[in-house]
């Protein structure tokens, strides 16, 4: 649905700076009915990208399909299927959420005998009933982060991008949009691509593409991420993490490390951490409150992957 082929963009320089390469040589594709999230360290090219894709920017070189229109030669055709959720709020808080569809209604030319189908369905997965008539401003950060996507969905498109849709929102707010945007990309069979770079997002989706230096370093399941470091760690939950730290460290010469009320060991490869599980169960059960096996996250695979943490600067 989404088709990216050998994709470049280069910033031309000036007597002062030299030209810098945001995305290079990039090839990625989303099927129809997907969820893929773009993700990468500061400045490794997620909004150069984001802004070619929905048509702000030209790339210096490659091509973009979607939904089959080459976004070059048949911008029109690509915006009549295309949504676009930008990371500035792109409503007026001024007005009620209403007023702000019946703006979109207009802009889009969505006749009034239709309008109010049209407004049902784009709310109906919304937690929005019964606000229709409170202005903007005074509607929490998830909720207007509701409107904006319902404002996206009033024209219909089969293909969504969003850039860092949940910014600003507390994790509950985030973790309630996002839920309800899979639920409805599913029920739609809609092919979404967002921007992020909170690794528990990516968790849920169908792809993670991770870019760093404009270059696509891995695009796979969560699943397969996670089995490309193929690796697991033992975590327990201590009454005293750095004291038994210490102890596990001398008594059995283990790596550790103490996060908070966990002490971490150090990973091993997969099937090797149930003995080590079993003899700590075994001398250290009076100072235990939880121990397992997990696999590392996403975010670990995201650091490995790209020697950073996400959030943090790439080279530049
Ligand atoms: N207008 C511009 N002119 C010159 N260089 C730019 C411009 N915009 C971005 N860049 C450079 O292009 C590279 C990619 O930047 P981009 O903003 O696309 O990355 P990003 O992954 O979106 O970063 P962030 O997460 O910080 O938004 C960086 O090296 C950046 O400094």
């Amino acid at each position: 649905m989404i088709t990216i082929r050998n994709l470049t963009h280069v910033y031309p320089g000036s007597r002062k700076t030299a030209a810098r390469v945001a995305v290079a040589d990039l090839s990625l594709d989303v099927g129809e009915g997907e969820f893929a999230i773009l993700s990468g360290p500061n400045g490794s090219g997620k909004s150069t990208l984001f802004r070619i894709l929905c048509g702000l920017a030209r790339p210096s070189g490659g091509s973009v399909r979607i939904a089959g229109f080459d976004l070059a030669r048949e911008p029109a055709a690509v915006r009549g299927v295309l949504g676009v959720v930008f990371q500035s709020p792109a409503l007026d808080k001024h007005l009620t959420v209403a007023e702000n569809l019946a703006i979109q209604a207009d802009l889009y030319g969505i006749g009034a005998d239709v309008f109010p189908a049209r407004r049902d369905q784009a709310l109906g997965w919304t937690d929005l009933g019964g606000r229709l008539d409170s202005r903007v401003e005074t509607l929490s950060g998830g909720l207007a982060r509701q409107v904006e996507l319902a404002k996206v969905l009033m024209t219909e498109p089969r293909v969504i991008l969003l850039d860092e849709p949940t910014t600003g929102l507390d994790p509950v707010s985030r973790r309630n949009f996002l839920g309800a945007l899979r639920a409805l990309q599913r029920r739609r069979g809609l092919t979404v691509l967002m921007t992020s770079h909170v690794f528990s997002e990516a968790e849920e989706v169908d792809r993670v593409a991770i870019l760093r230096e404009g270059r696509l370093l891995a695009y796979d399941t969560p699943q397969a991420l996670r089995a490309m470091i193929g690796t697991e760690m033992v975590v327990i939950q201590a009454r005293d993490a750095v004291a038994l730290a210490a102890r596990l460290e001398r008594d059995l010469d283990l790596r550790t490390a103490v996060v908070g009320d966990e002490v971490r060991l150090a990973e091993t490869e997969n099937g090797k951490s149930l003995p080590i599980l079993e003899r700590i169960l075994d001398g250290y059960r009076s100072d235990l409150r939880a121990i397992a096996i997990k696999q590392p996250g996403l975010d670990d695979v995201f650091v490995r992957i790209t020697g950073k943490a996400p959030g943090e600067r790439g080279t530049e």
